[in-house]
């Protein structure tokens, strides 16, 4: 008899439709939980958390204890691979990260000319824990960010809007924004095999800022560098699976698709899978996309939202998700309420 991988998102990634639907939540490690807040206020930092093994693991365990979800995300940032480089990185409290900007290809030059994987060591030491401490039904996730998404941080050394300093860069200075992608293409591809081999078994990429690119640049920044990337990761491990995450990806998702970048496409909220999945090719798997403000607001918004998605889902490959991270002030009893009615 042939033995289908048991685990459901894995199965989804393969091309299958499962019902009910698996379900995971981006930022389900977060402070919208208690017990997270609680082991944050231990840790120090928030890099320190990031480089505990045993507390990382513990903030990445507790949304799978209270809530059973499909697939466990190990608990790190995008921003370790900039301070893996060399760049300073810091997390100021309700402000969000700092960084001393790289602008010039004499900062890029600052920084490690080779990823020195090891500074990461403590990100693989959670993924082996977890290997052992997760249940064996659920997927063990690794992520890192898209290189647009993370240079956008690099450049103007925090977040910004519509990431004007990144966009001007790239008009500016083509051959130094070229360069830091092309360095964060080979760092971030080294970085996935190692969470590979640290026992992740799919890793999703980050574009959170696809929304702010022009189709000028889009190709260059954004749609070809996690090309790149998925095709040296496949290239270098054949059986991990990838899950891309396009922000703003709107129509070109498709061209996502049409290039066979990634084993699954993540939705963001404003897309209408009614529309947009008749529209995909059959065995790509997708994931999303409720609003993260239904769920903040619960009840028959939240219903709608959710009945919505799984009608135009049924019989697709699809992981069910929110259409970007879950915020902090949500509610804990709302998402019981979302994976109860998910899994009915
Ligand atoms: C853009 C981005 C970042 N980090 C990430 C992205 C891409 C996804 C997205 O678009 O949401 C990805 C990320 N960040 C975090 C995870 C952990 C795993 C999980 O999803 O549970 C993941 C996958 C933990 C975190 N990363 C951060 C927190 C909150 C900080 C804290 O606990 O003090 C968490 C739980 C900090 C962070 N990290 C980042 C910002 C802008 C901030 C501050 C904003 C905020 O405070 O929410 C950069």
């Amino acid at each position: 008899m042939h033995q289908r991988p048991a685990k459901t998102i894995l199965r989804v990634l393969d091309g299958e439709p499962v019902w009910p639907l698996p379900i995971w939540i981006m930022r389900q490690a977060g402070r919208y939980l208690p017990e997270y807040r609680e082991t944050r206020k231990r840790a120090g930092s928030f890099l320190d958390l990031c480089y505990t093994p045993r507390l990382a693991e513990e903030v990445t365990l507790q949304p799978i204890r209270r809530f059973g979800f499909d697939a466990a995300i190990m608990f790190s940032d995008i921003l370790v691979i900039p301070h893996a480089l060399g760049q300073d990185v810091r997390f100021v409290e309700n402000e969000g990260p700092k960084l001393d900007p790289v602008t010039t290809m004499a900062d890029l030059k600052r920084l490690a000319d080779e990823m020195p994987l090891d500074r990461l060591d403590p990100v693989f030491e959670t993924l082996d824990r977890l290997h052992s401490s997760l249940p064996p039904e659920t997927t063990l996730l690794g992520f890192c960010g898209a290189p647009w998404t993370v240079a956008s941080y690099m450049i103007a050394g925090k977040g910004t809007p519509d990431q004007a300093p990144a966009r001007l860069t790239a008009y500016r200075d083509p051959v130094f924004m070229q360069a830091l992608i092309d360095k964060l293409v080979v760092a971030s591809t080294a970085y996935l095999i190692r969470q590979i081999d640290a026992g992740a078994e799919a890793v999703q990429i980050f574009e959170s800022f696809g929304s702010a690119l022009p189709p000028a640049l889009f190709d260059m920044l954004s749609l070809d560098p996690i090309r790149r990337m998925v095709e040296g990761l496949k290239a270098a491990r054949p059986r991990a699976k990838v899950i891309v995450f396009v922000r703003g990806g709107g129509t070109n998702l498709h061209r996502f698709a049409a290039a066979g970048v990634g084993d699954g496409l993540a939705l963001d909220w404003t897309l209408d899978p009614a529309r947009v999945l008749p529209t995909l090719p059959d065995r790509i798997a997708t994931q999303g996309n409720l609003d993260p403000l239904a769920l903040i607001a619960g009840g028959e918004p939240l219903d709608r939202g959710i009945d919505h998605i799984l009608a135009a889902v049924r019989g697709r490959p699809h992981i069910f998700n929110l259409g970007h991270g879950i915020l902090p002030e949500t509610p804990t009893e709302h998402v019981a309420q979302l994976i109860a009615r998910v899994r009915a």
